[in-house]
């Protein structure tokens, strides 16, 4: 089977047996001025870089930063692979992938007669739970270990500029040196709001929905983001009666409007109770085991469990970020090399979701390759490259964040949405298209409903964001990625050609669309 680790276990293994940079010690010499006190603790707990967190973004960073020659230590208190790995990108799209496969064959004549019944569910999970290993961290384990870096387990904290301490799992304490830098990779975690009855109520957090063992009766759905719409998708599809309860007048808020309406009108068409502009006051379990909500409108909701997706907070609560004037539960801002703005001596690195930029796995290991590169320049006094789009900045987490919904349909955007241009003060010019109009996708599906929407930066003759909805665009996103980070003057992109028929002709119809 496939490795399931989201890093790339097989291109490591290539790498360290090509002979990648190892550590050597001398290569980072400790110069006497390295801030680090004189003896007094085991060489082997001095390291050049520490990272806290062995997330996907941990991971990449701290391989980067080996492979220019400095030796690593990795803290992890939970599984190496972090959220994504085992509660969040692979368990979600384990779960989402049989419902997308079902809902295709469905809207394909010919082939939807062959479908004629429903998801093996105990199947899905089975699938589901292989993704994750069994939430067991071996393979990812082994590949640390072949990366040449330096595994420990525990809970770290800061103990002041360059110090962690790791409260190790036999209930020890280690303490670590850091000669140049500590990357705080530690994530997020779900924010639940604080409501009555809450604590005590078992509610699911994103955890609990990917993870489940069982598919519920009745599943409420709190939140309206990207975590609501595609969990909503998933265990709908898998039998539950989802009810939704939305806050706002919409869903992805943070997308192009038209990418919320199509998702919740076709939530809605699969018999999802979607409430808009409803919250939820006070939680508690009865007697039944049930879990009862007490609605804003007046009147409440029982359901068999209740997530709430309503955004994440900072997993910096026992970071010992007040030994280095910072405030514990702050997220960690950073300039764009990854420095932490508000702490002198150029040591403190903060990378992936903890500092905000951008809340995805891709992003976080983009990060990590820039920052761990950043992070060796600096240790061997190599120059960086400032420049917007240069090595050493990550200008893609400013203007280029790809992001895909799983949902049905598909949502794949890119950069800016028109909204979000106009508030950055752009001049730009939105260019729609029917999805529904292009041969590839009428042959996709039949009656294919989807849209799509390229935002023109006119100043420029540049794409300053795109976005794709409609079933199978996922693998469009790349593409717009591409045109909108390299910054590919439209009259150039009349000579990318897209093949004939598939979905990607709608390049060329937005294309002409703009050109009129
Ligand atoms: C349900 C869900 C689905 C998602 N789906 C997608 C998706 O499809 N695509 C996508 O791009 N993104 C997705 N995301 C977002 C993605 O999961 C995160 O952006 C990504 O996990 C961030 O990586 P990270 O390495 O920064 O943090 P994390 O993955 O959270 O890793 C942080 C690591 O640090 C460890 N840690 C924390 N504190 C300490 C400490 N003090 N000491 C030692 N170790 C510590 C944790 O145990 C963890 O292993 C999803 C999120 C959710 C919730
Ligand atoms: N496919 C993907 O790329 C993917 C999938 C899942 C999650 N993610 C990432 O994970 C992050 C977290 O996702 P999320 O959906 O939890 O967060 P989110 O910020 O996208 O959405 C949170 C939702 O909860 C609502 N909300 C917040 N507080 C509330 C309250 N007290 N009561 C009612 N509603 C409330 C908000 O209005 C919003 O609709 C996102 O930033 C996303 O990028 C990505």
């Amino acid at each position: 089977m496939e490795p399931v680790s989201e890093v790339d276990v097989r291109r490591a293994e290539k790498m360290v047996s090509e002979g990648a940079p190892v550590f050597r010690e001398g290569v980072a010499p400790s110069t006497g001025d390295d801030g680090l006190p004189d003896g007094g603790f085991a060489d082997h707990d001095v390291y050049d870089v520490i990272v806290l967190g062995a997330g996907p973004t941990g991971e990449n960073l701290a391989e980067r930063v080996h492979a220019g020659g400095l030796r690593v230590a990795v803290v992890e208190h939970e599984l190496v692979g972090g959220e994504c790995s085992y509660w969040a990108c692979m368990p979600s799209k384990a779960l989402l992938r049989p419902v997308a496969a079902l809902n295709d064959v469905r809207h394909v004549g010919g082939a939807k007669q062959a479908v004629t019944g429903v998801p093996d569910t105990a199947a899905v999970l089975a699938r589901r739970d292989s993704f994750v290993s069994g939430w067991k961290d071996d393979g990812q384990v082994a590949w640390l270990e072949n990366a040449g870096l330096d595994l420990v387990r525990g809970h770290g904290r800061l103990d002041g500029p360059r110090r962690v301490v790791v409260r190790t799992p036999d209930g020890g304490e280690r303490v670590l040196h850091a000669r140049h830098a500590v990357a705080v990779c530690t994530g997020s975690q779900a924010a639940l709001p604080d409501l009555p009855g809450l604590a005590g109520a078992r509610v699911w957090t994103s955890r609990e929905a990917t993870g489940a063992k069982s598919v519920p009766g009745h599943l409420a759905v709190v939140g309206g983001g990207v975590v609501a719409v595609e969990m909503a998708t998933a265990w709908r599809g898998l039998g539950s009666a989802v009810t939704m309860l939305v806050r706002d007048r919409g869903v992805l808020a943070n997308m192009e409007p038209f990418a919320g309406e199509l998702v919740a009108e076709s939530l809605a068409a699969t018999g999802v109770d979607l409430r808009f502009g409803e919250s939820v006051t006070e939680v508690r379990r009865d007697a039944d085991d049930r879990v009862v909500l007490t609605l804003a409108s007046g009147g409440t909701l029982a359901a068999d469990e209740v997530l709430f997706a309503t955004g994440r907070r900072p997993a910096t609560a026992d970071l010992g970020l007040e030994t280095v004037g910072l405030k514990p539960g702050d997220w960690l801002a950073v300039d764009d090399t990854g420095l932490v703005t508000a702490v002198d001596g150029g040591w403190l690195y903060a990378a992936g979701d903890v500092n905000h930029r951008a809340l995805l796995t891709h992003q976080g290991k983009y990060q990590g390759r820039v920052f761990g590169g950043v992070i060796a320049d600096r240790v061997h006094g190599r120059p960086l490259d400032l420049r917007p789009w240069g090595r050493s900045v990550a200008t893609a987490d400013l203007a280029a964040v790809p992001q895909v919904v799983f949902t049905d349909p598909e949502v794949a955007a890119v950069g800016l949405t028109l909204d979000e241009a106009g508030r950055r003060g752009l001049r730009v010019r939105a260019v729609d298209y029917d999805l529904g109009d292009v041969s590839g996708a009428a042959l996709y599906a039949d009656g294919y409903r989807g849209r799509a929407r390229a935002v023109v930066d006119e100043d420029r003759g540049v794409l300053a964001g795109v976005t794709f909805v409609g079933p199978g665009v996922a693998e469009l996103v790349h593409s717009a990625a591409v045109a909108v980070a390299a910054e590919v003057p439209l009259s150039r992109l009349w000579h990318a050609v897209p093949a004939y028929p598939t979905i990607g002709e709608v390049w060329l119809r937005l294309l002409e669309t703009y050109r009129g």
